[in-house]
């Protein structure tokens, strides 16, 4: 069965191809064209399972199995803002430098140069007569300042736990290692191969 990435963001498909076998994965928009999604969930879980509903509906394939991923970068200190608003934390279709900015001076304005926060990851798997969520958690701190141009988003302000250096500017193994993606990637990969075994 193939697999179909219920996402826009090339940051997330890069990522996510790069955790399977060549090609293994295919992003929806190359069957299907260009597609707004309305994410009105309240969690990271509803929106990722909104997404992937979305794309398994229109692709109407009974060989298809179709995951989503819906994150975001959460700070206790700054009310736990952004969270599932990530994506337009300086309004809609704000691009990742705003939002990023937004977060910065938000920061800023309570006298912070840094703060704890960490990234959520909900993978939702959908399939003929199934549905799966899993999560994934990297925690660290963000930072006042950007540093680095690795990465997608926040990673220029973000920096995990254990390291000095922003995601922005680790290697990209490391990020591959930590990630709130990959750690819900793994726990997806079990589930993927179980529905694949099922529909052989
Ligand atoms: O690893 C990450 N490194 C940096 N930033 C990240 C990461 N993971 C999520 N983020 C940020 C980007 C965006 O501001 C929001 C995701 O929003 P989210 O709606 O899930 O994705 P999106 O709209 O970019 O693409 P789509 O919905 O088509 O999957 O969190
Ligand atoms: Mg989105």
């Amino acid at each position: 069965m193939q697999i179909i990435l219920a996402t826009s963001n090339k940051g997330k498909v890069r990522e996510i191809q790069s955790l399977f076998e060549k090609d293994e994965v295919v992003p929806f928009s190359e069957l299907l064209g260009p597609m707004e999604i309305e994410e009105n969930g309240s969690t990271f879980a509803e929106n990722a399972l909104i997404k992937a509903r979305t794309i398994f509906e229109k692709l109407g394939r009974d060989d298809a199995i179709v995951i989503s991923d819906d994150s975001g970068i959460t700070v206790p200190a700054v009310n736990g803002e952004p969270g599932i608003y990530s994506a337009r934390y300086a309004g809609a279709g704000a691009s990742d430098k705003d939002n990023l900015s937004k977060l910065v001076d938000e920061l800023k304005k309570r006298g912070m140069k840094e703060a704890p926060a960490f990234y959520t990851a909900a993978i939702a798997i959908v399939a003929p007569n199934a549905e799966y969520v899993v999560h994934g958690w990297m925690h660290g701190k963000a930072i006042d300042t950007p540093r680095g141009e690795g990465g997608f988003g926040y990673d220029p302000i973000f920096v995990p736990e254990g390291f000095d250096e922003t995601i922005g500017e680790l290697d990209p193994a490391i990020k591959k290692e930590l990630s709130h993606r990959s750690k819900a990637l793994k726990l997806a990969k079990p589930i993927i191969e179980m529905l694949r075994s099922q529909h052989a």
